[in-house]
């Protein structure tokens, strides 16, 4: 099995998170809490009540865990892509994949990084969701004081199931969309580069952009979904189930509440899966 692709999955997933953090911490505030009036009332007081700092939280944890997300993302999709088709990496250029090969390749990529992700992106939210301010001497602490007391809290607390709080949510979400981020990319590719060429960088990061701001589109009514379940349980529980979940936030909110985070979300996703997929590429291409 090419174990490249994942050695250049996890480099350029860790490249693209540092990038998107803020964005991120702004669209979970967004998503779950209503004392915000929009995007920029959020980011003015994330900066005045928390310092720059405070776009950064839950970030260290998330840098290891898209690192290892990433790479099986990246290796399932190009490896699955050999079963299919039979050919490796290299040889794609020249004999480009069809695209419901390409879209099944996504999926199980996608359906697979999504039990690994869960747990990270868990604790991720929990910790985001935290407006303490930095901790002055004689203030209470947060409940959570980072990633891995999170985590044996939620351990302790919630028990082992705990820890996968939304990731049925979270499968939901990435299985299809995942697949629409390969097709995305692949066609956009395709596209602006003549046959039999390697795509040129701009090209890259342009497909890579447009294939993180479409997958994220699609991926968005289930996300606000998945997030609110992972904060359910925090306190006490108020949703039954996933269904429940988007019944109950419909019902108070409307509609519109599915794309809660959109526009941050695809503001993030561009630059993040732009230099996701130039790193991918030029790693494979420099190894290759
Ligand atoms: C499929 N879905 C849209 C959920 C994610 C696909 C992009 C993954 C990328 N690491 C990012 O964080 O943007």
């Amino acid at each position: 099995m090419p174990v490249e692709e994942f050695v250049a999955g996890w480099i350029s997933g860790a490249l693209g998170l540092v990038l998107g953090h803020p964005f991120d911490t702004v669209k979970v505030r967004l998503q779950t809490q209503t004392t915000y009036r929009g995007i920029v009332d959020c980011m003015v007081k994330i900066y005045r009540h928390e310092s720059l700092l405070g776009f950064f939280k839950g970030m260290s944890f998330p840098i290891a865990s898209t690192a290892v997300v990433n790479s099986v993302l990246f290796g399932v999709y190009s490896n699955t892509l050999l079963v299919l088709t039979a050919t490796s990496h290299q040889e794609r250029r020249a004999q480009p994949p069809s695209y419901t090969h390409i879209f099944l390749a996504g999926c199980t990529g996608g359906f697979l990084q999504a039990y690994c992700l869960a747990p990270f992106d868990l604790i991720k939210v929990r910790l985001q969701n935290q407006t303490e301010p930095r901790a002055q001497p004689g203030s209470p602490p947060p409940r959570y004081q980072g990633p891995v007391h999170c985590a044996a809290s939620i351990f302790r607390e919630e028990g082992p199931r705990g820890l996968f709080r939304g990731a049925w949510a979270l499968t939901l979400r990435d299985t299809p969309t995942v697949g629409i981020y390969f097709i995305t990319y692949e066609g956009l590719c395709r596209q602006y580069t003549p046959e039999g060429q390697n795509p040129s960088s701009a090209t890259v990061l342009v497909a890579g952009g447009f294939a993180g701001i479409a997958s994220w589109v699609a991926a968005t009514p289930l996300d606000v979904i998945k997030s609110r379940m992972q904060m359910d349980g925090l306190r006490r529980r108020v949703y039954q189930g996933m269904l429940d979940c988007m019944v109950s936030s419909v019902r108070q909110e409307g509609l519109g509440v599915f794309f809660r985070g959109v526009t941050i979300n695809s503001a993030r996703a561009f630059p993040v899966n732009a230099v996701t997929f130039l790193s991918y590429e030029y790693l494979l291409r420099w190894w290759g």
